[in-house]
């Protein structure tokens, strides 16, 4: 099989029907910032707590892939995992703090960017972290576990431990031997190379601590040395300003011109100005130490660099070990996230079969589940017959819900995931098609348009071993047209010696009455049961019971969903009067409304007083004045 046959195959609109993601945009202004996945099957199913994990999981929710091994592989380490809680939460916990090691070394080894003693902290934390997933498995999995494992031929541990290895260690010490992550803190400036590790750059960083006292001492005897006696509230001190060097400082006043005569050597700077105005000069003494001493924090902070870069050069000898012990942990994150929902929701694990069938008992919506109180589960059954499974039912009754769930059943479990069902059986499935009137294009195309495009790649390239959804196909034209096109698809699929697997709603229940649909075993027809006290057309006490069993539907009870989307009384009454009148074949009747009545009473009046009126005896104007009164 060809490397791009290998993954289930779903178009955009198959996505967009489905679920499977969804971005909410940022509530910011126009959308500007960062948006964040919304309800979605994916956003339901992700758990993961590390970057690698998310970016992962979405890679496997990109391409289900259609390889039973690697599928089951999956399948077996979640179930190996809902067996053992403690090593799940211990797992979990851990690989919280992991973190993208080959993004964090490009920071490192960027030039441009700075990497503070928490960077390293947080390196030193995530290989402390993957080294410990080899503990934990080491630890956690006890004998009884152990079996398991091999039982369901699950090379976990020798993965984690392949995966992990002892360079890690290796590297952690070779970091823990050259930074000190606590030193930057303890000193309060930036540095973070350890005690010993340079001799020179011990001996510099003393001179630069001691500093303070030693400028002091300096600015006393250079002080005691002026020619004159400084009357001033502080005496002038040597600073060390960084970047600059060293500089004599006066404070609240410059030196007089004829002080300064006495000062040969002195040559002003600068001045700051602040709540203490200060007075900057070159002189010799700083002369001196500028060429003693020099500018020591920047040498302290470049003899760091090279250390540090030379650090960062040697872990980075170790990249695809790192790498390959990052990608691991991400795989685990994923297989976690998809074992705590399958947890948390009652999910069970399918099992995937060459064979193009699809049996699901219980089957539920894994979205639609989360948001009613009480979600009504369904059956599905496609084996070499009744694989065209047409759905007729009431509006609101559930079908469209039923055929995406199916889609999604089948979707999780080429993701290895569990799914939410109690027992499924499914085939290997090559695509899924979704025609469902989404308008996910980018073309500006038609309702119509977009749908009969869907259908007809759908009809081009369907095998049997795809899923086909079409949710009211033929609906957005004339009803003898959709009647026709829907026919036509449903007679193409029931012509194949092994058809698809379509599941397919439809209202047109014309297709059933005339003859529309050829005579095939592959076609089955199911309905939304729903309990109608009344067995009557009544829109009254209508309960839709989201069960689907076998049979058809002529009933639409739309007037009833008019009534639960809130459609004035009015209109629904008029709609149901009409409806009586069509059903007994009498000529529709009038809106009867106040407005109405009144006029008819109006011309009824009129008539009367006409019939009443005698030509011989009685005044014309009188008359037209009764029957049209002046206006006030
Ligand atoms: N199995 C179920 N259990 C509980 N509630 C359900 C179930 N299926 C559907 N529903 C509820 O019924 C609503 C309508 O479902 P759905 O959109 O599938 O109806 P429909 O039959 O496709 O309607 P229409 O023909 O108008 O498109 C859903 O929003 C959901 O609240």
């Amino acid at each position: 099989m060809h490397y791009r046959d290998r993954f289930l195959k779903l178009d955009a609109a198959a996505h967009e029907a489905l679920q499977i993601f969804q971005v909410d945009k940022h509530p910011s202004y126009m959308g500007i910032g960062r948006a964040k996945e919304g309800f979605s099957v994916f956003g339901m199913l992700n758990k993961c707590v590390t970057p690698m994990g998310r970016r992962l999981l979405r890679a496997w929710f990109l391409r289900p892939i259609i390889d039973i091994e690697v599928i089951n592989n999956r399948l077996n380490t979640i179930s190996f995992f809902l067996c053992c809680e403690e090593v799940m939460s211990a797992l979990r916990g851990t690989l919280k703090s992991v973190r993208d090691i080959p993004h964090m070394l490009k920071k490192f080894n960027s030039p441009s960017s700075i990497c503070t003693s928490s960077d390293w902290n947080t390196f030193l934390k995530c290989l402390c972290s993957l080294l410990h997933i080899n503990k934990i498995f080491e630890i956690g999995i006890s004998e009884h576990l152990a079996n398991k494992l091999q039982n369901m031929s699950i090379d976990l541990v020798e993965k984690a431990n392949s995966s992990i290895t002892e360079e890690l260690d290796y590297v952690s010490n070779l970091v823990i031997g050259v930074i000190d992550v606590q030193r930057s803190k303890e000193k309060g400036y930036e540095t973070v190379v350890k005690e010993n590790f340079c001799d020179e750059l011990d001996e510099l960083r003393m001179v630069y601590e001691g500093l303070p006292d030693f400028l002091e001492q300096v600015s006393e005897n250079e002080n005691a040395s002026f020619p004159f006696s400084l009357e001033c509230r502080k005496a002038p001190l040597i600073v060390y300003v960084h970047q600059i060097g060293y500089l004599m400082c006066f404070f609240d006043e410059k030196i007089s011109d004829a002080l300064l005569v006495g000062l040969e050597d002195f040559e002003f700077a600068f001045s700051e100005e602040g709540e203490e105005r200060r007075f900057y000069y070159h002189t010799q003494k700083t002369r001196e130490l500028d060429n003693l001493l020099g500018d020591i924090y920047h040498k302290i902070l470049d003899m760091e660099r090279a250390i540090i870069r030379d650090l960062v050069c040697r872990v980075l000898q170790f990249l695809p070990q790192l790498t390959k012990a990052v990608n691991f942990a991400a795989e685990l994150d994923c297989i976690l996230s998809l074992a705590i929902v399958a947890r948390q929701n009652n999910y069970v694990r399918p099992i995937l079969t060459e064979d193009s069938i699809l049996e699901i008992q219980n089957g539920r919506h894994a979205l639609q589940e989360m948001t009613v109180d009480t979600f009504v589960p369904n059956d599905t059954k496609m084996r070499s017959a009744g694989r065209i499974n047409i759905i007729t039912g009431p509006n609101y009754s559930g079908k469209s819900i039923y055929i995406k769930q199916v889609a999604l059943v089948v979707f999780l479990a080429h993701i290895g995931s569990f799914v939410p069902a109690d027992s499924a059986v499914v085939g290997l499935t090559d695509r899924i098609f979704c025609a469902m009137g989404s308008k996910s294009m980018t073309t500006e195309q038609s309702t119509f348009m977009i749908d009969l495009h869907q259908v007809g790649t759908m009809l081009r390239h369907a095998t049997s071993r795809s899923l086909c959804l079409l949710d009211e196909f033929g609906k957005g034209t004339l009803t003898e047209d959709g009647i026709g096109l829907l026919g036509g698809t449903i007679s193409h699929f029931a012509n194949y010696d092994y058809p698809p697997k379509v599941l397919l709603s439809t209202h047109l229940t014309e297709i059933f009455t005339e003859n529309y649909l050829p005579q095939s075993e592959h076609i089955k027809c199911y309905t939304m049961s729903v309990l109608n006290p009344d067995g009557q057309t009544s829109n009254e006490d209508i309960i839709f019971l989201y069960r689907l069993v076998p049979g058809q539907a002529l009933l639409s009870f739309g007037l009833h969903c008019a009534q639960l989307a809130g459609v004035p009384d009015e209109v629904i009454q008029r709609a149901a009067s009409v409806l009586e009148d069509i059903h007994s074949q009498r000529p529709v009747r009038r809106m009867i409304c106040d407005k109405l009545v009144a006029k008819d009473q109006q011309y009824q009046n009129a008539m009367a007083k006409l019939l009443a009126f005698d030509p011989r005896s009685d005044d014309l104007n009188n008359f037209f004045e009764e029957i049209f009164p002046p206006r006030p």
